[in-house]
């Protein structure tokens, strides 16, 4: 089984509705209860701040710092991490705007960047927001499957940035009327490695997903049929070079095509997930509200399984609102798999009484109003 990952203090100043918070931890999972607006779901976004990225909620990090905080906010973690225990610190500081990126200290010294941060510690989310992927815009789903790459592929996040910013060379180049072949053919040629490179970042994903031994049968949560498409379909098992080659053709033949639209029609930032339940053979859009939920929690289980079986290190897990819609059999099968992890996780909800199946295996805490209570 994976090891552990855990978290055995988070603090937290000027952070959402906290001016300043303390949570003593163990390492065993962590119920927090409270009330609609007691700020249980800011305490997870706390801790997916100790992740690369914009956090649970992909704030505007202007917005996190409490209201009315004389300055910016801050977020200290003991973490018994990948290589051992490491304090992480990061935040923003005063009169830092929306602009700024968050600051991040590892045992006291400056990180040059938040991937750093996977060094130690894999943090994954469910949230009530998510509840909608598979019947919202495609971008979500790709946005969805971007973080799951990312979480084994560091790499993956910059590469999609890279990509995008040549992208939008490129559409200012065309909108503008500038066909400049050389200049527009090396724009291409960046486009078309770092495209591929992500479309196959991705469908190495969705591989390791398939293969990984499955927990369906006998758990209600189903682990889903996924594929790719709206980019090199049915084509992804070529070499590399090859596909290069392809996405450099096709960008460079439809540049008059791009420039009438505006933007550019191919490419890994069309592609869309598509997610099928197994059993039913049917797509996840057309599946009932708790068949779909049930879909993504058995995904992101699956998911987080599969992280700790390539790092060796069980995840953190996030699970909002995670036993509001499940019945007692249900809920306690879900406590069970993600106690199966082998990882912490933090759940939430408003009843104390529906996470009595953890019993000694999780702390319990009471949120209220931006205090946090045994
Ligand atoms: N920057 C901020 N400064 C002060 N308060 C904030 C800030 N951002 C959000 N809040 C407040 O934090 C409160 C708690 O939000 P949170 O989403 O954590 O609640 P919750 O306990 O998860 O509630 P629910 O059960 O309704 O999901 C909200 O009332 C919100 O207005």
């Amino acid at each position: 089984m994976a090891q552990k990952t855990s978290l055995s203090r988070l603090k937290l100043t000027d952070f959402r509705n906290y001016a300043e918070a303390s949570l003593p931890l163990d390492n065993r999972h962590v119920v927090l209860t409270g009330e609609n607006g007691a700020g249980k779901t800011n305490l997870l976004e706390a801790v997916s701040f100790l992740s690369p990225g914009r956090g649970l909620r992909r704030a505007v990090l202007g917005d996190v710092t409490r209201v009315g905080a004389p300055a910016g906010f801050s977020i200290f973690s003991d973490v018994e991490g990948m290589e051992g225990e490491v304090a992480i610190g990061t935040g923003i500081e005063p009169g830092e705007g929306e602009a700024i990126s968050r600051r991040l200290r590892i045992n006291g010294t400056p990180a040059r960047s938040t991937e750093e941060l996977s060094d130690h510690l894999r943090v994954l989310w469910l949230t009530p927001a998510m509840d909608g992927l598979f019947t919202g815009p495609s971008a979500d789903r790709r946005r969805f499957l971007d973080r799951l790459v990312l979480s084994l592929d560091a790499a993956h996040g910059r590469r999609a940035s890279d990509f995008e910013r040549a992208m939008r060379s490129r559409n200012r180049l065309l909108s503008e009327g500038r066909f400049d072949p050389s200049w527009l053919s090396a724009i291409e040629a960046q486009m078309a490695g770092l495209g591929i490179a992500m479309a196959a970042a991705r469908e190495e994903m969705l591989g390791l997903l398939r293969r990984l031994s499955t927990h369906s049968g006998e758990t209600p949560f189903p682990n889903p049929v996924l594929s790719l498409s709206g980019f090199m379909d049915g084509a992804m098992d070529r070499p590399a070079a090859d596909l290069e080659d392809s996405y450099l053709d096709m960008l460079q033949n439809s540049r008059g095509r791009d420039a009438a639209a505006g933007r550019t029609l191919d490419g890994p930032h069309r592609s869309d997930l598509l997610v099928r339940h197994r059993e039913k053979d049917m797509e996840a859009e057309r599946c009932s509200t708790g068949e779909q939920k049930a879909l993504l929690i058995g995904l992101v289980l699956a998911h987080a399984r599969l992280t700790g079986d390539m790092t060796g290190y069980a995840p953190i897990l996030l699970l909002d609102e995670i036993a509001a819609h499940l019945d007692e059999g249900r809920r306690a099968a879900l406590f069970d798999l993600v106690d199966g992890l082998g990882g912490q996780s933090f759940m939430t909800g408003t009843d104390r009484s529906m996470f009595s199946a953890l019993s000694d295996r999780a702390q319990f805490f009471t949120v209220s109003h931006g205090g946090i209570g045994k």
